[in-house]
Formats: C-alpha cells, structure tokens, sequence
C-alpha cells in the first residue's frame, strides 16, 4: 500500500528528488536535513513540508554514506513505529552497523535499500520528480527484516516510478562494485588522463570521450565514501582491470615502430575490443528488459536557429518516435551531425521521410 507519510532525512539530489516524486503521486512529505539551506532549498522547489512532527509511515534517509547507519538508529529510535530505509550505495557496512547500534525489535523495521538512479550533481538544485522513472530500485531485506516493512518499502520505490529488485545486501554489494563503482574509477581515471593535454588536443573531444568520461564530474567527497565502504567488493574487480590493462600496454609496446610485434599482439587488442562489445551488449534496457537494439541515421543540421525543432516536426509529422539522439558539433563547422535513433521496423520510411523533406541522410 502507498504510505501516506514519508519523512525524508537529507535533502540533497537523491532525498529532494524523492520528495518530488511522491508528492507527484500526492503522499505527504515532510523534510529534514541538518544544513538550513539545503532543506529551505527543497522545500522551495516543492519536494515537501518543513517542520512536521507527526510520526511518518516510512522514512526515507538519504544522507551521506559515512552517517547514514547513525541517522537510521535515530530515526528507529524517534519513530517507534515507522518503517526505516536508506539509500545509501553501499549495503552490507550499513547493515552491520545499524544492526551493531539498534535493538533486535528496531531492527525489524529497517530495510536498507539503493535506487541505481543519479547524476553526477549534487544538492536539491539538481533534484528531478521522474530521476527514478523506469530505473531499478533494489531493496535489501535483512534476515530480521519484517515482510511487512520490506512491502513497504518495495511500494515507496514503485510509487517513485522505480522497477523494484530485492536481493541480500551482500549480493547487492558485489554487482554494484561492477556495475557502478569500477565505472566510476575507470571514468575518473580516463578523465584525469585530460587534464594537461593541449587545448588543440582537448579542442578535438568527440562524443566517445564525453559518453565515457560523463560521471566523472561526480563529487568526491560522496565517491571516497562509497568507494570506501565497498572496498572488500571493489579491490578483487578493480585487480582484474588492471591485469587486462598490463596486457593492452604489453601488446602495445610490442607493436611500436622500433618493435618486431610478437605473433598474437594485434589479438590481444582485437580481443579487448571485442569483449568489450559482449559486454556492452548486455547491460539491459529499462524496466531490466533485453537491450533495444535500434537502426541509427546520420542525419546533417545546418547550424540555425530552429534547424534541429525543423527535424523532429518531420519525424513527428510522419509519426516516427525518436528513442534516442545524439548530437555532434565539429570544431569551427557550420553543420552538426544528429545521430537519430528509431525502432528497426522505421528505418526504411525514416529515411524515405527525410530525404523528400530535404535532408541530407547516411546509415
Ligand atoms: N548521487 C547519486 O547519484 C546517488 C546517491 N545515492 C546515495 O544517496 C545518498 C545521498 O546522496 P546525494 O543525494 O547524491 O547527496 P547530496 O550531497 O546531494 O545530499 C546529501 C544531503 O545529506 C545531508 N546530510 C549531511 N549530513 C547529514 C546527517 N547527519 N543527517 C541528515 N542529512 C545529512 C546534506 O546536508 C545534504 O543535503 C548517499 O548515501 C548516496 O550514496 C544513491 C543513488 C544515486
Ligand atoms: O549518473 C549516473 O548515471 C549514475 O549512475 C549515478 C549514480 C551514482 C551513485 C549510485 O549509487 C547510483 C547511481
């Protein structure tokens, strides 16, 4: 059942962006969040009530990692009857700590959870209701957690518009490590790689550079805690990268000009790539389903005002969706390349509809 209370404790990205959701879906919200600033900021942007002390159905702590198991203690404590979860990256450190803190009966309403949905900004200013539209949202029952506080807390995700994913939170631990915290360091560090290239070098970023490098604008202080609080799960993973990248810089040397490259160094290569592609191919699409794969035209917008508005009236006009865009400016050019993504099936009268409409059209 929908709570009608929720309590969000920290009001940053993540507890604003909830607040909005659910007071989308009319639930009442009230905020808490120990900087003035950054709960008279969310309640200004509408994500809920200030100074409510009627005890909530569920809440919601959305503080940094390093404090969250002692808020959730507090929270366990202020409330005798709400359901408690948290949102914090990391699952198993929080758990032994709550359960390290709390009596067993608290204990039983805590359910620790993490929706896989974020931006690489933080505070309220950078809140958005629909961040947790179609996104996984797993929850982490503990042994002694109630079922009816797990329910609880499985509806608060779905009301926030998440598709909702309940594992143990060791489980959760080891598949974020790959599929969250080793993407992190590995767009950190091809980041950093930029940072004394010269400006013609950085002048010539095209859009691979921006799609891999894309988090690594997130906030270090919030990165150091994750990272830190699932070391255990990150280091073994982070070890297997390095020996593939030992390999790479190997096969690399052997095929400088000065080298007689070894048999097997242009495999080596060729292998990462891909694997790369297999692995690639599957992370799932929304809701967990089977990735899309959808036809893509390259399709060039003169540099002008409306030119781009010009495009999606003709794709709209003949009834085509676009499912995804991408936009490339070269240095100094007049034009820009769009990169139209639509469902195989409209490929063909895509391009038919936009070659009649005067556009210059590749596959
Ligand atoms: N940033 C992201 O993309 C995602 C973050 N998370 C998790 O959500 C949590 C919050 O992260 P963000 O919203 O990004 O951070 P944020 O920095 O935007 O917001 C954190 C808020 O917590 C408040 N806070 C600090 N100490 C507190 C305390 N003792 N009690 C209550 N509030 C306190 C801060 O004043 C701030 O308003 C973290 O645990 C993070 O691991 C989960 C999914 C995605
Ligand atoms: O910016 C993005 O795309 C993210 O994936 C952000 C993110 C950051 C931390 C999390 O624990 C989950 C998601």
């Amino acid at each position: 059942m929908t709570p009608q209370h929720v309590r969000v404790v920290g009001t940053g990205l993540i507890g604003a962006s909830i607040g909005l959701a659910l007071r989308a879906k009319g639930v009442r919200v009230s905020l808490h969040d120990p900087s003035p600033t950054a709960r008279a900021l969310a309640r200004d942007i509408g994500a809920g009530e200030l100074d409510v002390m009627d005890e909530p159905d569920v809440v919601v702590v959305a503080a940094p990692p390093d404090v969250v198991s002692a808020v959730v203690a507090d929270e366990l404590k202020q409330w005798p009857t709400a359901v408690v979860t948290d949102v914090a990256s990391v699952k198993a450190r929080v758990l032994a700590q709550v359960r390290a803190t709390v009596d067993p009966a608290e204990l039983r309403r805590y359910v620790g959870s993490h929706p896989m949905a974020g931006r690489e900004r933080s505070g309220a200013v950078a809140a958005q209701g629909d961040l947790f539209e179609g996104r996984t949202w797993v929850v982490c029952p503990a042994p002694e957690s109630d079922p009816v506080a797990v329910t609880a807390v499985q509806h608060l995700a779905s009301d926030c518009g998440a598709a909702t994913v309940t594992m143990p939170a060791s489980d959760h631990d080891l598949a974020v490590a790959s599929v969250s915290h080793v993407p992190q360091i590995a767009a950190s560090l091809v980041a950093a790689r930029l940072r004394d290239i010269s400006d013609e070098a950085i002048a010539l970023s095209g859009q691979g550079v921006r799609d891999v490098t894309r988090i690594a604008a997130s906030d270090p202080m919030l990165w150091t805690q994750i990272l830190a609080g699932n070391a255990t799960a990150v280091a073994p993973v982070i070890d297997l990268l390095a020996q593939d990248l030992r390999r790479v810089s190997e096969a690399l040397q052997e095929l400088g000009p000065e080298a007689s490259p070894a048999e097997g160094a242009r495999g080596v290569l060729a292998r990462v790539i891909a694997d790369g592609a297999l692995g690639h191919a599957r992370i799932p699409g929304k809701h967990g389903a089977a990735p899309t794969a959808y036809g893509t035209l390259l399709v060039i917008v003169p540099d002008q005002p409306g030119a781009l508005g010009r495009l999606f009236n003709d794709m709209g006009d003949a009834g085509i969706n676009l499912e995804d865009l991408r936009l490339e400016h070269g240095v100094g050019a007049q034009v820009g390349i769009a990169e139209v993504s639509v469902l195989p099936a409209v490929m063909e009268r895509l391009k038919t509809v936009l070659e009649d409409n005067g556009w210059s059209v590749h596959e």
